[in-house]
């Protein structure tokens, strides 16, 4: 049920699983999810078939963990681009498979220093997905943003819709955007947002597919949607000409603009959760 395998080398630990519910792949470099297929669907995530396995850089696809800042170095210190989690190596602290065939996974990204923070992954992996982020803070305030950067797989980018985010104030960071229609949104073409505030329950429908993720969050105040678009993505090593076309990130998010900051010792807890039905359900 869980398979320890090294397809790009030792400093690249994956964890396949495989149940009654699902089969998925969990790569410990970055705690990133990089496959979920509930038996019977097709895979929720997308991985990108140019992904690239190298020490210092994220993996692109799945679910990219951004911890403890989302976007960049808060500190202007030069420390990468949507924190350390997704570059650094987890330990397994705990897996196991319940009567009901459900995956349980937890992850720990441990505190190299008393002021810094640690943070604890729960995977839950059935017909449905809870990813839950556990951080502990170390000794010192900490200005605090997260995401989890879903790379949601979709049919075909420009025919997917997204419901649950009308009225939701954004800030859009693609400065080459095209104009999107909007309440549902059907994005098309560079897309990088910002929605906050939002606790709402956001649906990704994929009309081809017949399919609807169903997202609910907590911890969360804000959500992204991002997709590189045509241009950008071919000069995209690791995503590559046309592949755009496939994927949708819908992030599940606590953003700068929140300016959270955890007090010594603080726990902050983020969950998402992703049910997939057909459309019409
Ligand atoms: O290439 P990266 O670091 O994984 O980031 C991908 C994208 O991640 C999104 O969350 C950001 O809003 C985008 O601005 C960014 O381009």
């Amino acid at each position: 049920m869980f398979k320890y395998s090294y397809p790009y080398g030792q400093d690249f630990p994956f964890v396949e699983i495989e149940t009654s519910q699902c089969s998925a792949r969990l790569s410990l470099y970055g705690a990133q999810l990089l496959d979920w297929t509930p038996k019977g669907q097709f895979p929720v995530l997308w991985m990108s078939p140019n992904a690239e396995f190298v020490a210092g850089k994220a993996i692109r696809g799945g679910v990219p963990l951004c911890w403890p800042w989302f976007g960049k170095d808060p500190t202007d210190g030069g420390r990468p681009s949507h924190g350390v989690a997704r570059v650094s190596l987890w330990s397994l602290v705990s897996s196991e498979v319940l009567a009901d065939g459900t995956a349980v996974l937890e992850l720990a990204l441990p505190a190299s220093r008393p002021e810094d923070p640690s943070s604890r992954l729960r995977l839950e992996l059935g017909q449905s997905l809870e990813m839950r982020l556990v951080t502990e803070n170390g000794t010192m305030p900490l200005p605090f943003s997260a995401a989890f950067h879903s790379y949601f797989s979709v049919s075909n980018y420009a025919r997917t819709v997204v419901t649950g985010l009308k009225d939701c104030p954004f800030t859009e960071f693609a400065a080459d955007a095209v104009p999107h229609r909007e309440s549902p949104l059907h994005p098309a073409g560079h897309i990088d947002r910002i929605y906050y505030p939002t606790k709402t329950v956001v649906h990704v429908a994929d009309l081809e597919w017949q399919r609807v993720l169903c997202l609910t969050r907590s911890g969360s105040n804000s959500l992204v949607v991002w997709n590189p678009g045509a241009e950008l993505a071919a000069g995209m090593a690791d995503v590559g000409a046309g592949f755009e076309s496939g994927f949708l990130c819908v992030e599940t998010v606590t953003a700068p603009q929140e300016e959270v900051v955890l007090a010594p010792g603080a726990v902050h807890t983020m969950i998402c959760r992703v049910a997939v039905s057909g459309i019409g359900c």
